[in-house]
């Protein structure tokens, strides 16, 4: 019996020391070796970078320099932004050449500009680069595995679920809530300019609006609660947004840290209302009180569920559907689908209200194609101009600055061996602003830059088949949003309005759009 006992004890000491060794051999292999050893591949190819610190790497580095470069306002409104945006982008470049490796963290990054690379990688290498496990971290809590972080074959089954809620019959139905949530914000701003007001902030109302709309688009009827959900996420956002300097110490992520409780229990707040929609909605056809899931996004998905239960499998290679996975799907499409678009929106009402020419430009289109009525889908192929506005305002202040990928397997790329575990980072805004690719005046708003099309050195939506999959609609979004607002009102910049972008995932006006709206007389 005492034998036993102390047989038992010894197997499970020798089972738990062989644990504590493995994890101990994992870390220091994750930690240490591996980083050691891309450091080691990539200048032995010559490509160096600046040297990273144990653990936090260029991390520190990075957020003095973009304390410094924002500290203060841009002096006027002027669109050479990189420096203030990317400063250590600008700085490393300069010192190391076109293509350099810096760290965040443990993480090596590799930069690079080469179009030729950017577009084998995007295009080629779709499957076996993707999102990195520090970028995955810093957002499970906050969308999860939705589309936007998963990778292989995963990412590719999700892909092809999600398709379908982006066909033309699909986008043109969505049209509609743009088109009736749109009046009504300028209803609003109609009813505050009767009271006397002349003055807004018009970024916080585009943010509200793209948000309703999204909602609409995944909710439909449930979209009031949707956005209530929404709000909390966006708080999950923001807390999200400080995850890298959380996450440089191995196990942080298990501290029950002020930080990580926070996030854990806002999450959960996020998650158990959003079970309670999509719950609901399905108990509605199991009980049989409705035979549809819905025309919106949320029914899509809910459609692909039911249709592996009837068919007793899975019509994507194995992969299978959840309630859990659909709930990442709705966070990740309202986070990938609203605050980029509203920025869009609130960059090109900034640029319109600099540039008056551009706007009365924009106004006559609008005229000319729409008349007298709300535009709406049916006008959005013929608004020329307004798509030239659009592309350069996506040109000089792209939502997503840099595109991430991440090789899961050692590939050639160029002239370069890229070794697994290497991130490569795409700078989507430098590439935007560089003279070489768009001409001298490329830190100015010249629209006619898009009178012809252009390369592949425009990338606001990411390029190959992991682009954006929302690109169509929020083009149609941005284009009817705009020419309502342009329809009804004239816009001049206040004097009020700071011209001071900053990156907080996305790039944002620090302190908001402030324009002067007059009602257009007809
Ligand atoms: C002006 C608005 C938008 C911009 C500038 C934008 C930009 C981008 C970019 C650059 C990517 C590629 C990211 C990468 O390759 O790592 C992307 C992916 C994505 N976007 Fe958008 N987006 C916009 C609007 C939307 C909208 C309206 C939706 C949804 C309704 C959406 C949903 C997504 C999703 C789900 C992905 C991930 C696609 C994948 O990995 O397969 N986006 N977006």
């Amino acid at each position: 019996m005492g034998a036993a006992l102390v047989t038992r004890l010894l197997v499970g000491a020798i089972v738990a020391l062989f644990f504590i060794i493995r994890i101990a051999c994992e870390t220091i292999s994750f930690y240490w070796l591996r980083p050691r050893r891309i450091r080691m591949i990539m200048e032995r190819q010559g490509v160096r970078g600046p040297n990273p610190r144990f653990l936090v790497g260029n991390i520190p580095e990075m957020a003095k320099l973009i304390a410094k470069s924002t500290a203060n306002d841009m002096n006027y409104v002027n669109h050479n932004v990189v420096p203030r945006l990317l400063p250590h982008y600008a700085i490393w470049s300069k010192t190391y050449g076109k293509r350099f490796v810096f760290w965040n963290g443990t993480e090596p990054r590799l930069c690079v500009t080469d179009l030729g690379m950017i577009n084998t990688l995007l295009r080629k290498y779709s499957m076996v680069s993707g999102k990195s496990w520090m970028q995955q971290q810093g957002v499970k809590h906050f969308i999860g595995r939705g589309l936007l972080f998963a990778n292989g074959d995963e990412w590719y089954q999700q892909r092809h679920i999600l398709a379908p809620a982006f066909t033309p019959h699909k986008l043109k139905r969505y049209c509609v809530d743009v088109e009736e949530s749109t009046a009504q914000m300028i209803e609003k701003l109609n009813t505050k300019i009767r009271e006397g007001r002349s003055e807004f902030e018009i970024s916080e109302y585009l943010k509200q609006l793209t948000a309703e709309i999204i909602s609409k688009l995944e909710f439909g009827p449930n979209f009031e609660k949707g956005k209530q959900i929404f709000t909390r996420l966006t708080d999950l956002q923001r807390l999200s947004a400080q995850a890298s300097k959380h996450l440089c110490l191995p196990g942080s992520r298990f501290f029950p840290s002020k930080y990580n409780r926070q996030i854990k229990a806002l999450k959960g707040e996020v998650d158990k209302s959003l079970m309670e929609i999509i719950q609901g909605r399905k108990d509605c056809v199991d009980i049989g009180r409705s035979d549809t899931h819905g025309q919106d996004f949320l029914g899509v998905l809910l459609d692909e569920i039911g249709r592996e239960k009837m068919n007793g499998s899975s019509d994507h290679n194995g992969f299978h559907l959840n309630l859990e996975m659909i709930m990442d799907e709705l966070k990740t499409f309202f986070f990938a689908g609203h605050d980029t678009t509203a920025l869009l929106l609130s960059w090109t009402v900034m640029l319109l209200a600099t540039n008056p020419l551009w706007q009365d430009k924009v106004r006559a289109e609008v005229k000319d194609v729409c008349g007298s009525d709300a535009p709406s889908s049916q006008h959005v192929s013929k608004f020329c101009v307004l798509s030239m506005v659009i592309n350069e305002s996506l040109r000089l202040y792209p939502s997503a600055t840099l595109i991430p990928r991440m090789a899961f397997q050692d590939f050639q790329l160029g002239d370069l061996l890229i070794p697994k575990g290497l991130s490569i980072w795409i700078p989507v805004v430098a590439i935007h602003h560089n003279e070489e690719l768009w001409g001298l005046d490329v830190n100015e708003f010249n629209p006619n830059r898009f009178a012809t099309r252009v390369g592949g050195h425009f990338l606001p939506f990411g390029a190959g088949p992991r682009n954006c999959i929302g690109q169509a609609f929020a083009l149609m979004e941005a284009k009817i949003i705009l020419a309502s607002l342009i329809q009804r009102f004239n816009f001049v910049i206040s004097n009020n309005y700071r011209h001071a972008p900053e990156v907080v995932l996305t790039v944002r006006p620090k302190y908001g759009i402030q324009v002067i709206l007059k009602p257009v007389t007809a």
